[in-house]
């Protein structure tokens, strides 16, 4: 029996489908563990409301011990009242015809109020990870309008990123995902982040040198590195969406779980990858939130440092921070942050 004290989670969007998929796991345990209960907050806009009053009856149904309470409500204020943890999942997709700058300035006028909500209600030690795209961006705008929460609170998913990542690389090198280690996605969660294997392991083993050995050789391994294994790592949101019909659902849902979990308990296995504001590592620009090689130490996230970059990983990572500078200037020109 759980003795701890109730931690409150907001969830944004909870009506829509990753909503749907995460709120079961949250509530039994697969996030903070078996021994702590959980208070969840479920924010929706009015026609979201039934689809999240569904969710809520359907935990009730499940009777999870761990879960102390369920409030809806569509009121951003009351959704972050003592909020330690805010999942902003729900944001506006991008419809027909809509171009970059409608889509920023449309979810600007959702993670603005919602990062000024996370200001005036949450708890002192709330940690904020944003999963509605273009994900980086909209964290920037929720933390830059929430002045009085260090920055370092607010986060963005590419852990579906990283966990792609290992399910592509651990059939590439005939391995098992929990047996690799040292892989980092840079950058962006778009088409244009950098998957990057340089410094990975398998079972102890360098993974460059596994698929040197697989694909002939080390140019013919960084081919398939650069025209396959990249590509198809950053694609697969849209392949997804080509296959399923629908975007990623469980598989979002699941990453931000590890996303949390870790974050809060800590990375024993070694780095995983965050998007978090950048401190200027690896020439990132300060303030940017990007993907970076990431280790949790007593709860908050930390940057590995010192990985040698070579001229091919600094391109890569050159192309996919200059569009998140891009995005940040689209939404400063729109008066977002
Ligand atoms: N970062 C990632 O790795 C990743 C992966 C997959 C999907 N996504 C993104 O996650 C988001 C949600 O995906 P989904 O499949 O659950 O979509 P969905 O359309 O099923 O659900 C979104 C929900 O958000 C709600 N919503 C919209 N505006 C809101 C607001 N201002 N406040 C509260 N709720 C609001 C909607 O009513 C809807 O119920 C999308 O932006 C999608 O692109 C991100
Ligand atoms: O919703 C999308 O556009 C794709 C999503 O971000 C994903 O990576 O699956």
């Amino acid at each position: 029996m759980a003795s701890n004290a109730p931690v409150t989670i907001t969830i944004t969007g909870a009506g829509g489908q990753i909503g749907y998929a995460l709120l079961f796991r949250i509530a039994s345990g697969a996030m903070l563990g078996p021994e702590t209960p959980v208070r969840l907050n479920l924010l929706e806009i009015p026609q979201g409301l039934k689809s999240a009053e569904g969710a809520a009856l359907e935990l009730q149904d499940s009777a999870f011990p761990l879960l102390t309470h369920v409030e809806i409500t569509d009121d951003a204020n009351a959704a972050f009242e003592g909020a330690n943890i805010a999942l902003l999942v729900g944001a506006r997709p991008r419809g027909p015809g809509m171009e970059r700058g409608d889509l920023l300035a449309a979810n600007g006028g959702i993670f603005g109020p919602q990062g000024a909500a996370i200001n005036a209600a949450a708890a002192d030690d709330i940690r904020v990870a944003v999963v509605g795209n273009p994900a980086n961006t909209n964290a920037l705008i929720a933390a830059a309008n929430a002045p009085d929460v260090p920055r370092d609170r607010f986060t963005a998913l590419t852990r579906l990123d990283h966990n792609r990542a290992l399910g592509q690389l651990a059939v590439a090198v005939e391995g098992s995902v929990g047996d690799i280690r040292g892989l980092t996605i840079w950058g962006n969660h778009s088409a244009t982040q950098f998957p990057d294997v340089e410094h990975a392991t398998v079972a102890g083993d360098s993974v460059p040198a596994r698929l040197a050995e697989r694909f002939g050789g080390p140019d013919a391994a960084r081919r398939w590195l650069a025209d396959e294994f990249i590509p198809r790592v950053a694609g697969r949101g849209a392949e997804i969406i080509e296959v399923r019909g629908s975007s990623s659902v469980a598989s979002a849902a699941s990453a931000t779980i590890d996303h949390v979990r870790d974050w809060v308990g800590g990375t024993p296995d070694g780095w995983t990858s965050a998007a978090i504001v950048s401190d200027g590592s690896y020439g990132v620009p300060e303030g940017l939130i990007s993907s970076f090689p990431v280790e949790s130490v007593d709860g908050s996230w930390r940057i590995v440092r010192d990985l040698e970059l070579d001229a091919f990983a600094r391109g890569r990572l050159a192309t996919t921070v200059a569009e998140l500078e891009d995005e940040r200037d689209a939404v400063r020109s729109l008066g977002l942050i």
